[in-house]
Formats: C-alpha cells, structure tokens, sequence
C-alpha cells in the first residue's frame, strides 16, 4: 500500500501530478461565519479523497470551491496548477463532474436527457449525446428500459445513480460528490458505495467525495481529511493511518476509539485488510 507521507514524497521528487491543491484557503461568508480556517490540502488523481466531518464543518463550501460555486475568501485552489479564479466558472463546471444529494435531477425531463443535459450545452451532437448516455446507464448499472422515465418514477437509489451518470456524462477528470448517498437506506447506500468502489477502479477520475459518515469515509477514501466545526483540518491520510494513530481525542472520538460497539480497527482476512467493528463485522475493505 501507497502510504499519504511516501505520495508526498513522489512528489517532491517531482514524479506524480497534482490534480487539486488547496493553498491557504479560508472562507468567511458575508454574515460572519468562517466555514473553511487556512486549510491546505493536496489531492492526487485517480484517487478518491473524502471530507469528513460533522455538520457545518465547512465540507461543502470546500468541495465548491473546486468547481468556483464559492469563491474563497483568501488563499487560492489550484487545479493542475492553475488558480480557479482565472477560469470562467460556467467554462470549469463543464469539465468537472458534480453529483449531490438527492441526486439534483430535473424532475420534467427523462433519465436519458438529464444525462446528456451537459454534453448537449457542450455543443455534442443529440443523436451522439443520447448514445452515449445510454452507454453512461450501462456503467452505472442501470437498465436501459428505464431512459425514457421521468425521475419521479425511479427509485432513491436508481435516481441516485442517475445522477452519478450525469456527473460522468462530460467525461471529467474529476468527480465532485456532496453526500451522494445520504438519501437511501442502508442497503441500497451499500450496494452504490460497491459500485462507487467498481467505477473508480473501472475509470480511475479523481474523486472528492463528502460526507458525514466515517464508516463510508474508510470505505471509499484513498485519503480521508477529517474537518471540525470552523473548517479546521483535524488529521488527513489513509484510513489505516488514521485508525492507527488518531491524531487527537476528537478524532479518537469520531473514528469510534471510544464508542464502545463502534470501535473501529483492522484485520487481516486472507491477505486483505479489512476494517472491523467491535462485534467483528466488517465496515469495509482497505485498498492495497
Ligand atoms: N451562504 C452561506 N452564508 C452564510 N453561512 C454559510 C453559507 N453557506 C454555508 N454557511 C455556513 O458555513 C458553515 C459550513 O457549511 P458547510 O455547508 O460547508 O458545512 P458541511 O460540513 O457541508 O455541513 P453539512 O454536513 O451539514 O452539509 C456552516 O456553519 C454554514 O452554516
């Protein structure tokens, strides 16, 4: 396993790109409040990097900032090197993928058409924007039979993943997503985290994912960076980084070190580390 502290060493040397960086950035809104403190943070591509965090810890004006649906008010993100706040912002979201909770679908167009809403701004073709979201609904594992329905007649979890073919449909190299799986149950948030795992191993895009789960954080994330109240980074690396050695007692506490049934660590089962809970059931499987 690729440990954060041996990436960031490739690094230097010079060896791996950086997609997303993070440099001092703040974000104070008009009221007052200061949801993002000088974070710096560095994403890798083709990883998935996840915030985590209770509420109002500043994850998504975070991710935002990425795409320019929030201006940070010091600091700067840079995408490949360049500053967003050079880029048009309609022009940056065009390229980058962007899936939210409740999967964000226009409720009076067809599944095939919310996906190939951007490709056809984009200036693609319909005959050839249709063909490929058919392909998208492939990917995502969703029958085709159900391009032609209205998103009110889908499943959460059908919808969700609707919206996780119409953040791909442009092809990004990065892939936001803000809690795209907080609307579903249990089993069905399971069974699209799965498929979450599948696609990034299928497709490789650089993920930034949301959410308030540590458990889905540990699932998903390459690297995890725990946020608290104020937008202040608390720790940031691997999950079994993080569950090694917590980098305080809030972290401590959120990973569930304290929790009682909760407590999280890891195991090894036929080669794989896999993360269990005090019960001995597994939350999740380590990438190698
Ligand atoms: N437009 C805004 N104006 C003023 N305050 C805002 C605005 N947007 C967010 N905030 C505040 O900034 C802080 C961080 O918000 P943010 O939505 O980034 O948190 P979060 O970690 O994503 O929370 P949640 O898990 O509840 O979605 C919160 O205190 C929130 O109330």
């Amino acid at each position: 396993m690729l440990r954060w502290n041996d990436w960031r060493a490739t690094r230097v040397r010079g060896r791996a790109e950086i997609v997303i960086e993070f440099r001092g950035v703040s974000k104070r809104f008009d009221d007052g409040t200061v949801a993002v403190a000088d974070v710096d943070i560095v994403i890798p591509p083709h990883r998935t990097t996840v915030f985590v965090g209770s509420s109002g810890s500043g994850k998504t004006t975070l991710l935002r900032m990425i795409n320019r649906m929030v201006d940070p008010t010091s600091g700067a993100v840079l995408i490949d090197g360049e500053d967003v706040a050079g880029v048009d912002p309609v022009k940056l979201r065009r390229g980058i993928g962007y899936v939210m909770q409740n999967s964000g679908l226009l409720p009076h167009r067809r599944v095939i058409d919310n996906v190939a809403t951007v490709p056809l701004l984009r200036g693609t073709p319909k005959r050839e924007a249709r063909a490929h979201a058919l392909e998208l609904l492939d990917t995502v594992g969703l029958d085709r039979s159900l391009a032609d329905r209205y998103p009110g007649q889908l499943s959460g979890g059908q919808q969700q993943r609707v919206g996780v073919a119409r953040g791909l449909a442009v092809d990004p190299n990065i892939l936001l997503m803000d809690e795209p799986f907080g609307a579903v149950d249990p089993i069905v948030r399971a069974e699209l985290q799965q498929e979450l795992l599948r696609l990034q191993r299928d497709l490789g895009k650089t993920v930034v994912f949301v959410t308030h789960d540590i458990d889905e954080a540990f699932l998903l994330g390459d690297q995890v960076i725990i946020l608290k109240t104020g937008g202040e980074i608390v720790q940031s690396g691997t999950p079994a980084e993080i569950l090694a050695e917590p980098a305080d007692d809030f972290v401590a506490g959120f990973v569930g070190a304290d929790r009682g049934k909760r407590a999280l660590h890891i195991t090894e089962v036929d080669g794989a580390r896999v993360v269990v809970d005090a019960d001995g059931r597994p939350a999740g499987v380590l990438a190698p």
